[in-house]
């Protein structure tokens, strides 16, 4: 823990926010060890800690199954969540002045926990997710319900090309009257990325305006692809 605790304090939140406001997303390497991504992954077959399993092709959300943790969360997710919140919040503090939404984050994650308790999300929506073969994920924001933070974390728990090949990460950009923009990322085994929920801001002519995004995962050719998503609201169920 203490390892995790100095690796996400040499993050350079600046850089990453730059990043952030250029393309929406930010991927921050080697954020969790051999050990801790293998510990995730062999506890899967368990079930406690777990509150939800969903059978993704059930529900058309592509082909795999996921799972929703339960709290109190494991030690590295809560770790993970309330460390990385308040400079993501800063973040998206900027992207919603920008845009004059007149919406502000909370400063740490336990005030945006209480306001999601205020409105009855309650249950804890971080989740791992495991896709084999012919596995994917649909495109898709995550938003549990009308309090919802607008960036979320992925946390890539297998090896490309090594682990499974194909299963690239897809982000999609809706400009307005325009086509959409794909971009496909393949991070590395204990890589953090970083991405905006539902928008970013765009700089226009004369102000910004919004860009919609959406992610998914394409289609695993072979082998198994696990990951861990952080999102930092929490569920209405
Ligand atoms: O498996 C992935 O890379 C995508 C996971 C995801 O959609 C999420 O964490 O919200
Ligand atoms: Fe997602």
């Amino acid at each position: 823990m203490d390892t995790l605790l100095s690796k996400l304090s040499t993050i350079d939140w600046l850089q990453a926010a730059e990043t952030m406001h250029q393309k929406g997303f930010a991927l921050i390497p080697g954020i969790l060890d051999d050990s801790q991504c293998e510990a995730l992954k062999k506890n899967y077959i368990n079930d406690d800690g777990y509150r939800k399993t969903v059978v993704m092709e059930r529900h058309q959300y592509g082909l795999g199954e996921y799972k929703y943790f339960d709290y109190p969360l494991p030690p590295v997710i809560q770790t993970l969540r309330e460390t990385t919140y308040p400079h993501l919040a800063a973040i998206a503090n900027q992207w919603m002045q920008a845009l004059n939404s007149g919406v502000a984050f909370p400063a740490t994650h336990e005030e945006l926990l209480a306001q999601c308790q205020a409105n009855g999300q309650r249950k804890a929506t971080v989740l791992i997710l495991k896709y084999g073969k012919g596995g994917f994920n649909a495109l898709h924001q995550d938003l549990y319900g009308s309090v919802y933070f607008p960036i979320q974390v992925v946390l890539f728990l297998s090896e490309p090309n090594s682990d499974y090949t194909g299963g690239e990460f897809v982000l999609i950009e809706q400009v307005p009257r325009a086509q959409s923009k794909a971009r496909v990322l393949l991070p590395n085994k204990g890589d953090m990325l970083v991405f905006t929920t539902n928008f970013r801001p765009a700089k226009g002519k004369n102000r910004y305006y919004r860009v919609n995004v959406k992610h998914g995962v394409s289609e695993v050719h072979e082998g198994e692809r696990y990951t861990l998503g952080i999102i930092f609201h929490d569920a209405l169920s």
